[in-house]
């Protein structure tokens, strides 16, 4: 897995921040544009299964709520991932190695991904109140701590955060500034 260094350094930020018990779990960073467009694919396979009845335009739309096109310079310059400023990640407790319970898994397409959906939802979700309570709490625990460090949140996913990138310049509204990662590999390997 590749990251730019200075997101790293943040990212270790990051770690050093969290109470003792607490350790990153890394899912993704950097990502080629063909990955983006495998992951895209893919996901747009998923939807069409579960949700035949889609138009082009809908099935489109309900893909984008969960992964960057790899080519859609009106919505991102550089999809987030290949800038390099991009990182899906989630918490595990050190002692039991086990991952934090989040409400729902990484790339879940759903909208219990949505980083608040526990914090406004909370009756529509078959979780018992104990357990909403602790989602709710890691969401936040990891949420503080990446935005400490300059990142964002993409809202639809409590897992994804940007620094730098198209995504991050957009909530904030300031000028991104990571390009592609990897077309700044493939310069220096003379492509
Ligand atoms: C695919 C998912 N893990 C992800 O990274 N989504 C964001 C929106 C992206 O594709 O940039």
């Amino acid at each position: 897995m590749y990251t730019r260094k200075s997101i790293l350094k943040r990212i270790n930020n990051v770690v050093h921040n969290l109470p003792d018990n607490l350790g990153l779990l890394i899912f993704d960073a950097f990502r080629t544009k063909e990955t983006q467009r495998d992951i895209f694919n893919r996901f747009q396979l998923e939807i069409i299964k579960n949700k035949p009845h889609l138009s082009d335009e809908q099935l489109h739309q309900e893909v984008r709520k969960f992964a960057a096109h790899p080519d859609e310079p009106s919505r991102f310059a550089v999809p987030p991932h290949n800038s390099g400023g991009s990182i899906d990640l989630a918490l595990y407790d050190i002692n039991t190695q086990q991952q934090l319970d989040f409400g729902s898994d990484f790339d879940d397409m759903t909208v219990v991904s949505a980083t608040d959906y526990f914090e406004n939802n909370i009756k529509n979700t078959n979780f018992s109140i104990t357990r909403t309570n602790i989602v709710k709490i890691n969401r936040r625990i990891l949420y503080h701590a990446m935005t400490s460090q300059g990142f964002v949140n993409f809202e639809n996913e409590w897992w994804h955060y940007s620094l730098g990138d198209c995504l991050w310049a957009q909530m904030l509204n300031l000028d991104w500034y990571y390009l592609s990662l990897e077309q700044e590999v493939l310069k220096i390997m003379g492509d």
